[in-house]
């Protein structure tokens, strides 16, 4: 090992869990791990199970089978069983779920029952102190807006020092401006705090932003775990490769080892074993886009141009084929519907699946 290496204790171990809801897998065979201090996205579609993964380390939900550990103790395996209030795992739910007949303060003090009475005060104050709230501790959740009730619930959440941290979508009944704000003072309060915390998002730009590892979810099944590049780089599967943003599709043919493509040949990706039809994939932002003609570039015609602010989406219809690709472009190249253009593309960067690769299941390796 490299001197310099330094080796995380696993904080949460998740080993083949699963839970029934009748006939149907809300969460299949999903194993994964959080080490101390990662912020860990469970990211997918509604209804994907990752509420109901939340729920289950919680002790909120019985498992159908498989095990949960907390550093060295088994939460619940089928042997061993811990009840949800000795877990000593903190939730942040959706909606807040702050009493509202009780201060800001007594509401974080309502997390404290386990700590003697006359430390429960002060406690809780420098809890509502770090997310910059003592001017409310006597106020009511209804006097307050949406950002400060989810900094309420933080505090009472972070109060007890759970061992891990659990948020179910905690931003997203923020307005826009405000979610980017309160995400960011968020994060930073969980990584001064070194608290291990799962939170749940269906927001893919969400994830790469706050996670050291995403863990993406398909009807209860684990597609991909790994870090935000991984996923947006390497994504195993075409699922996991459209979770982050559209696709540009093109056609290969296989011929004397390799595939060629509208935009050249490349060698064929060594994971690719099979003699199925094979595509290639690429993000927006990869078309390159020029005026000038290049070597191996297609010339092709804006055929729609959107101002996004920063970028311009650009449609564009290849001139000598059937073809119509996206491209995000900077807006200060002024592009305009209609416009020649010729586009070019670094093969090497693309990612290639077979035809009929819908959604294939990878155990989390990480
Ligand atoms: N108590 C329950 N009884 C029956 N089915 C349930 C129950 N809870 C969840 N399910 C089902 O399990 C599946 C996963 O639900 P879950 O709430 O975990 O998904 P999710 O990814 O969190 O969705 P969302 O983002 O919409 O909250 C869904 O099909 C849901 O209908």
């Amino acid at each position: 090992m490299n001197a310099h290496t330094v080796t995380l204790a696993n904080v949460l171990t998740i080993q083949k869990l699963s839970k029934k809801f009748g006939e149907r897998f809300a969460v299949n065979q999903a194993s994964w791990s959080a080490q101390s201090g990662q912020i860990i996205c469970l990211l997918g579609h509604s209804g994907c199970g990752k509420t109901t993964m939340l729920r289950l380390i919680a002790g909120l939900e019985t498992p159908t089978e498989g095990s949960i550990q907390l550093e060295r103790k088994v939460l619940w395996d089928p042997y061993q069983q811990v009840q949800a209030e000795e877990r000593n795992i903190g939730f942040v739910f959706q909606d807040y779920a702050l009493f509202p007949h009780l201060s800001v303060l007594e509401n974080v003090m309502f997390g404290l029952k386990k700590i003697p009475k006359h430390e429960r005060q002060s406690i809780a104050e420098n809890a509502l102190k770090h997310v910059s709230m003592s001017h409310h501790i006597h106020s009511y959740p209804h006097t307050l807006s949406g950002g400060e009730q989810q900094r309420v619930a933080l505090a009472r959440a972070l109060a007890p020092k759970p061992h891990v941290l659990l948020m179910d979508e905690p931003f997203s009944n923020l307005d826009h401006r405000l979610r980017d704000q309160i995400r960011q003072s968020t994060i930073e309060i969980l990584k001064q705090t070194s608290t291990t915390t799962i939170i749940v998002t269906h927001d893919p730009e969400e994830a790469l932003q706050i996670a050291d590892q995403i863990i993406l979810m398909h009807q209860g099944k684990i597609i991909q775990s790994g870090t935000p590049k991984q996923l947006y780089f390497q994504p195993k599967t075409l699922f996991a490769a459209r979770y982050f943003s559209d696709l540009n599709e093109i056609k290969t043919q296989i011929q004397d080892q390799q595939l060629h493509t509208i935009f050249g040949n490349i060698a064929i990706p060594k994971h690719l074993t099979s003699n199925n039809e094979i595509r290639c994939y690429f993000r927006p932002h990869q078309l390159r886009v020029n005026r000038i003609k290049t070597e191996n570039s297609l010339a092709a015609k804006i055929i729609s141009s959107n101002f996004l602010g920063y970028s311009q989406l650009l449609k564009l219809k290849i001139e000598a084929e059937d073809k119509v690709l996206i491209a995000y472009v900077e807006y200060s190249q002024h592009y305009d519907q209609a416009d020649t253009v010729y586009l070019s593309l670094d093969l090497s960067q693309c990612f290639f699946y077979e035809a009929n690769d819908s959604i294939e299941t990878h155990q989390s390796s990480t």
